[in-house]
């Protein structure tokens, strides 16, 4: 017999066989340390449900619950295409058009965190029930909405829908799973999320015609799947965890019944009632939860895994580049606005297909694997994205007229396109020639619309192919391609790791007591470096030049694969309840706490009486003689 000392395995494997000990005594049932002779039982038998079909109702809570997924991607997607007209129609200056798109994000990343007392609190299919009322009452604000203040009023209202969805759909969703499926649901609300992306985009593409009122239907279409959502909660239950945390037995077994169909449930009932109780015990049960996470060691170390994944999802620059994608399309040649909105489209459209490549993977190759590949993908996509935009520089077109422009303004001493694109107050004016560039100027900005030069012959943009191109932010380059390909790399890596598993790891590494608040942390850091990567680019692309951006974030995407590879553990196939133990050791230990997949448990009857062990009984040598680890 071998046995390498896993003190945290045997402490939850001591905890079912005890728990279910006890239950099955009081219901005169076989115990599980009392299996058929002659037959060892291995942890498949312990999580007997694992290896059977998932019952359809749990793919109905999916559903409903991603459908937040699917709003908060919807919502925060959806408002570029719908400035393209507002600016228009309402006269929106820069100050209005950057308020209208982060503070929906800045009302999320408030909502986020404080939606771990509410979740803790009221639970959480109250939280869905209130995150897609919220979703409804600001679809209708911004729909009617007479003027930009409405409409402000509306993007924070969704803000907020957003904030709550964001922590409380993951959590959920993983508390219905069965374990070997859980990864795979909970990134499904990850699929919705970019799924709500790609719809928003389409949206877009379909209303830019309807110059008038077209932002209403994109913005106010959002209320169809919040009512659905609305009115699938009022009949869907509670998470049987939240319900047996909060002393509800009887409706928690009931509800895990009819989770798992016909499973039995008494196993998983009993080890996350046990469980409760000691993880109560263990980390004290009163005081300010976010104070007991951080003075219980296992927790605080969660938290860092779990704050530190989303902080490097968003400094990965997903959000900038999936904004900049509508300009790296310009650049390469598509001016036409419509067929710029239609290829933008096809950016989001990417992202959703290749997060579908997540759902498939995470249950096949783990949480651990798949974000390590994706940032490693995600680095070497960026430094592509940053070598075209390096090319682009060098080869940057020259200014060849001079315009005489008034003296505040920088725009008339710069020599090549590249350093009059990167002042956010000048842009390009030029003629081109099949790809010769040719009669270009630099000259300022309009002020109030971006689109247009403020004077000269890029102040009236019309859409004739003879007339001047005005480019803003952008400069015509031929290695477009390159930076095109960085893109759909970038894409294809990020989307099935980086932009899956923040939300599906964190949404199993706490325990039931921490799970809430250590979800809005997360969540809420999320939000925050969101707001802080897209409002900071424009001005670090301004001291860093565009290449430079670029190489920054793949530094930040090394960092992240340093953290990722030291401290992020293996959680795939574990009961919820498991889950805590890999967060004993120290906070690093590059993956040694994760469960080692050659190793099998086996649980060995040494003699053919019945021995009833005691609940705690395992932690003397001679209980442990019964478990071989191989
Ligand atoms: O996981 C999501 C997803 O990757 C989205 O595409 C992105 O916009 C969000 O910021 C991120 O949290």
């Amino acid at each position: 017999m071998s046995f390498s000392s896993n003190d945290h395995s045997l402490k939850s494997i001591n905890i079912r066989m005890g728990s279910r000990h006890d239950k099955g005594a009081e219901d005169g049932q076989q115990s599980l340390t009392d299996p058929p002779s002659g037959h060892s039982i291995t942890p498949g038998d312990l999580l007997d449900q694992n290896a059977s079909p998932t019952p359809k109702f749990v793919y109905l809570l999916a559903f409903f619950s991603a459908l937040g997924g699917f709003l908060f991607g919807y919502d925060t997607g959806v408002v570029s295409g719908a400035m393209l007209l507002l600016k228009k129609e309402m006269n929106l200056d820069t100050l209005w058009q950057e308020l209208l798109v982060s503070s929906t994000v800045g009302a999320a990343a408030i909502s986020a965190l404080s939606g771990g007392f509410l979740n803790g609190w009221f639970g959480r299919r109250i939280c869905i029930l209130l995150a897609s009322f919220i979703f409804t009452v600001g679809g209708v604000t911004m729909g009617v909405a007479p003027n930009k203040e409405v409409l402000l009023v509306g993007r924070i209202t969704v803000g907020l829908g957003i904030g709550i969805a964001s922590m409380t759909v993951p959590v959920y969703i993983a508390e219905v799973s069965p374990p070997h499926q859980r990864g795979q649901l909970v990134t499904v609300n990850s699929l919705f999320i970019t799924g709500g992306q790609f719809i928003a985009s389409v949206v877009d593409g379909a209303f830019s015609f309807m110059k008038h009122d077209g932002w209403r239907y994109m913005l106010g279409l959002s209320v169809v799947p919040a009512i659905l959502q609305f009115v699938g909660f009022c009949f869907l239950p509670e998470s049987p965890r939240w319900l047996l945390q909060k002393g509800q037995r009887e409706e928690a077994r009931q509800i895990l019944s009819q989770i798992r169909g016909d499973h039995a449930v008494d196993e998983e009932f009993d080890t996350i009632k046990a469980s409760i109780e000691e993880e109560e015990r263990e980390a004290g049960g009163d005081g300010f939860i976010l104070m007991r996470i951080l003075n219980h060691g296992p927790t605080r170390r969660a938290l860092i895994v779990g704050c530190g994944l989303q902080m490097f999802q968003q400094l990965s620059g997903i959000n900038t580049v999936m904004y900049y994608s509508a300009t790296i399309l310009q650049m390469g040649g598509v001016r036409d606005v419509k067929q710029a909105i239609w290829l933008a489209a096809a950016t989001s459209a990417s992202n959703f297909v290749f997060t579908m490549l997540g759902v498939w993977l995470v249950e096949r190759v783990g949480r651990r694997k798949l974000t390590l590949g994706s940032l490693f993908g995600t680095g070497l996509s960026l430094t592509l994205l940053a070598v075209g935009f390096l090319l682009a520089a060098q080869s940057s077109s020259p200014v060849t007229l001079h315009p005489a422009v008034p003296l505040n303004s920088t725009c008339g001493h710069y020599e090549f396109c590249e350093p009059c694109m990167l002042d956010p107050g000048c842009g390009f004016c030029f003629l081109e020639n099949g790809t010769t560039v040719y009669d270009s100027s630099c000259v300022p900005v309009n002020e109030t619309s971006k689109d247009r030069a403020a004077w000269g012959r890029c102040s009236n943009q019309t859409e004739e192919t003879a007339s001047p191109i005005w480019a803003y932010n952008y400069c015509p380059t031929s290695y477009s391609w390159v930076i095109l390909m960085g893109l759909m790399l970038y894409l294809a890596f990020f989307a099935p790791g980086m932009g899956t598993m923040p939300w599906t790891v964190n949404s199993e590494i706490f325990p039931l007591w921490a799970r809430s608040t250590g979800n809005a942390c997360s969540a809420g850091v999320n939000w925050i470096f969101n707001v802080l990567v897209s409002l900071t680019f424009l001005h670090v692309a301004e001291f860093l030049t565009y290449y430079g951006a670029f190489f920054m974030y793949t530094g930040l995407v090394v960092l992240g694969i340093v953290f990722v590879y030291g401290c992020l553990p293996e959680t795939k196939g574990l009961q919820l309840e498991d889950i805590e133990n890999l967060f004993m050791g120290p906070l690093c230990s590059c993956g040694t706490s994760s469960p080692n997949d050659h190793r099998h448990v086996q649980y060995i009857r040494n003699s053919s009486e019945v021995r009833s062990t005691q609940y705690g009984a395992m932690e003397t040598e001679s209980d442990i003689s019964y478990i071989s680890l191989k």
